[in-house]
């Protein structure tokens, strides 16, 4: 049979000084896929990120890769994580950034106009917006097949918006990804499948109506 590759995680509880963040989360995502995890702000999005790429332990989970348990995606080279704030060194050049998280991409990558024109430059020349696009780019790019990012358009003006969703919907056949933003309407957009973090659980969602229900958004009718 068809060996369909998937990464999930299952019964995720975690806390924070005794109070309950996360209390039996089940989330997966397959290659092929792109799903949005929306929630309030303090919902835990972040914090299940985290602990699917292992740089939070948390009190329980169950984390699986292609059927195989693992502890930390980080061990395995086929997650990479966009976090929430900048993560590469201000001093690397492009080109160097690109030479550790990208291989197997890397000539797509490199037909990028804006990386193309910009690989020797050192990320501290750029605004926080370019070097933002910068970063998501090299993770969307990088070798893995899942593909964890925290809060990718959140300084991004509209048309890099666009250009960003784009790629990742290039790259869709081949990967599956996992996005978080509050740019909501850009993760309807881009995403196949919605789930909502509120009160420690995850909640399918079909449509905004769903979203107004559980209280992400606001009933504009009452
Ligand atoms: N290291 C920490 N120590 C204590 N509490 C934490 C820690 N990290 C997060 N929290 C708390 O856990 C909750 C979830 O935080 P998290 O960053 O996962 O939320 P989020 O859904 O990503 O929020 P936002 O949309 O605002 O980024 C928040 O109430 C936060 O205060």
């Amino acid at each position: 049979m068809f060996n369909m590759q998937e990464l999930s995680i299952d019964s995720v509880a975690h806390k924070f000084n005794q109070q309950a963040i996360l209390n039996g989360v089940f989330i997966n995502c397959k290659v092929g896929e792109v799903v949005g995890l929306l929630g309030r702000n303090g919902s835990g999005k972040s914090t299940l990120l985290k602990i699917i790429f292992g740089s939070i332990k948390a009190d329980y989970k169950y984390l699986k890769l292609d059927n195989e348990l693992i502890s930390k995606g980080y061990l395995s080279s086929n997650i990479s994580y966009l976090p929430q704030d900048n993560f590469i060194p201000n001093k690397l050049t492009v080109a160097v950034a690109i030479e550790i998280f990208c291989n197997t991409y890397k000539k797509e990558l490199l037909k990028i106009k804006f990386i193309a024109d910009n690989l020797n430059k050192k990320f501290r020349e750029f605004s926080g917006g370019e070097s933002r696009l910068l970063e998501a780019l090299i993770i969307i790019y990088s070798d893995a097949e899942f593909i964890l990012l925290d809060e990718p358009f959140s300084q991004l003006a509209p048309l890099l918006v666009d250009e960003l969703k784009q790629h990742i919907k290039n790259l869709k056949p081949i990967k599956g990804f996992l996005i978080t933003d509050h740019y909501y309407r850009s993760i309807l957009d881009v995403s196949d499948r919605i789930i909502l973090l509120h009160n420690g659980c995850n909640y399918q969602i079909q449509n905004t109506d769903d979203l107004i229900l559980h209280g992400y958004l606001p009933d504009y009718k009452n």
